[in-house]
């Protein structure tokens, strides 16, 4: 008995040791940190863009029901309407001696602005046409309505954040430094695919074979849709996240089926080929694959735990000894997609008649994967959790494994600085970090012409009231949050043309 009350006295020491260590560590981390330096630009007097003008054409833009279906499976009639819309809504763009616009494939667009400076290597910035369908009755506006709150600040329709925010934000952009008499002196593209929502075969990848005939090998940077700035991703967190993607993970839609002997209901078997199937979904809804805590995790993790409040800031900061209990806490809720590989059940097909044993049932799965694992890796493993020889499982065609992590040092990546300095611009208090995409996007595209890609939305959600519009109902978007779009793409082509030689003599003691 007294060795063991001595032993828990001895294990009690060490933790209040160790709880001691940890607070010292954060407070002297706390008081060493630099000041975060005022974002350095070079075209601090930039002016700025209001909504106004562009609101209108957003609603109308929003109106056109282009929904893609399946691959090569898309509404071309609005598709067209919608381009040529596109094309009469910015005469002062397509009519500039330093704009060239292409239609690729019929339905996607590709404007091409010439830059002054021609040795400097253009970029690309990337968005899409296409939405994704609107389940009407789950929606309380009508999905293509374009409907405004009554104050006028907020627009419902699918594809007001998922894409044509940033097809229009891009525009109006591009319009403003049209209007100033500018033309850059680093010459961009502006990429908008019509079928991202399918894989972007037909689009975004016809815009790469374009570039490529045309003799563009290289990229300086892509930007794409991606994460956004979100609000109150953790509790307590005083500022802003504003995640650049750096990677997006893989993708892989899984086919499970089962085949069995049908028959009459009155003498069924045990059980039929859904009850068998249906078994095999749970198993893998209740097995998920493993939480991964990587590197890049880790540093997200330490980039903001100084601004979280006690004892959080505490926990975070010293992941030497809290890791695990950060890992578990990380795995629950919105940030769960960025631990591990996620299983979505997203279809589910079997029966013919209420009398009649379903000979076949099948369902499909969509795994979005960890960059740390592969696709190989998530088949063995759910057929270990299944162990079911009777039921079959086939990868669908359009899979892939996680992107290549484009460099992100916020001070030697000049394309990763830029972006990130240009967010700061629109948004000062927001805390930067390098992180997965966990979605999926046309990216994937451009990956030969650049090591430097990023997804990127430069739009604020609210974690708990907007991210699950985003391909679910009610999707909208703030008249502000368009006015931040269209004035981060603006700074990032002023911003893009003053980086390419760092002005040596231009330093800041507390740079990073
Ligand atoms: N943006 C889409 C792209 C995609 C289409 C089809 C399959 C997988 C991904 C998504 O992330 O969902
Ligand atoms: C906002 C994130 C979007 C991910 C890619 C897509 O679904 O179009
Ligand atoms: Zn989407
Ligand atoms: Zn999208």
């Amino acid at each position: 008995m007294r060795k063991a009350l001595k032993f828990v006295c001895a294990l009690l020491s060490l933790l209040i040791a160790l709880l001691v260590v940890s607070c010292i560590r954060t407070f002297l981390l706390t008081v060493s940190r630099s000041a975060a330096p005022t974002p350095c630009h070079r075209n601090e007097s930039q002016g700025y863009i209001t909504s106004e003008d562009a609101w209108p054409r957003f609603k109308k833009a929003l109106q056109f029901r282009t929904v893609s279906n399946a691959p090569h499976v898309y509404n071309r009639k609005d598709l067209q309407e919608f381009v040529t819309f596109l094309l009469q809504s910015y005469p002062q763009v397509f009519q500039s001696p330093h704009v060239r616009r292409d239609i690729i494939n019929e339905y996607s667009l590709l404007i091409s602005v010439s830059g002054k400076n021609r040795s400097l290597t253009p970029y690309l910035l990337a968005a899409h046409l296409d939405v994704v369908p609107v389940v009407q009755e789950e929606w309380t506006h009508d999905g293509f309505g374009a409907e405004e709150e009554d104050d006028g600040s907020m627009v419902y329709a699918r594809g007001a954040i998922d894409d044509k925010s940033n097809v229009i934000a891009q525009l109006e952009a591009l319009s403003f430094l049209i209007s100033k008499g500018i033309q850059p002196q680093r010459g961009f593209f502006l990429a908008f695919g019509h079928d991202e929502e399918v894989g972007g075969h037909d689009g975004a990848a016809r815009i790469a074979e374009e570039l490529w005939k045309r003799g563009i090998h290289d990229l300086d940077f892509v930007l794409d849709e991606g994460l956004t700035v979100l609000k109150d991703l953790f509790q307590g967190l005083p500022n802003n996240i504003a995640g650049i993607g750096v990677t997006e993970k893989g993708s892989l839609h899984l086919n499970l089926s089962v085949h069995s002997e049908g028959g009459h209901s009155s003498m069924p078997p045990k059980q039929t080929s859904i009850g068998i199937l249906s078994a095999a979904l749970a198993k893998l809804e209740a097995n998920q694959h493993d939480i991964i805590f990587d590197e890049m995790t880790h540093n997200f993790v330490e980039s903001i735990s100084l601004d979280m409040p006690f004892p959080l800031n505490v926990v975070t900061s010293n992941l030497w000894l809290f890791k695990p209990l950060v890992a578990r806490a990380l795995a629950k809720g919105v940030s769960e997609s960025m631990v591990r590989t996620t299983t979505a059940v997203t279809m589910f097909q079997g029966g013919l008649k209420p009398n009649v044993i379903p000979p076949t049932a099948w369902a499909v799965i969509n795994h979005r994967i960890h960059p740390k694992q592969t696709i190989a890796e998530i088949i063995d493993r759910n057929r270990a959790v299944v162990n079911d020889k009777r039921v079959t499982i086939t990868p669908l065609p359009g899979s892939y494994n996680a992107h290549p992590v484009s460099p992100h040092h916020p001070k030697k990546d000049r394309p990763y600085r830029l972006i990130r300095d240009t967010l700061l611009q629109i948004y000062p208090n927001v805390v930067t970090a390098p992180l997965p995409l966990v979605a999926n996007t046309d990216t994937k595209h451009y990956l030969s012409f650049s090591k430097h890609v990023f997804r990127h939305n430069p739009i604020v959600l609210d974690v708990k009231t907007e991210l699950h519009r985003i391909h679910g109902r009610d999707e909208r978007l703030s008249k502000a949050n368009l006015e931040s779009a269209i004035n981060f793409y603006y700074h990032l082509m002023m911003n893009a043309d003053s980086d390419e030689h760092p002005d040596k003599s231009h330093s800041h003691s507390s740079e990073l």
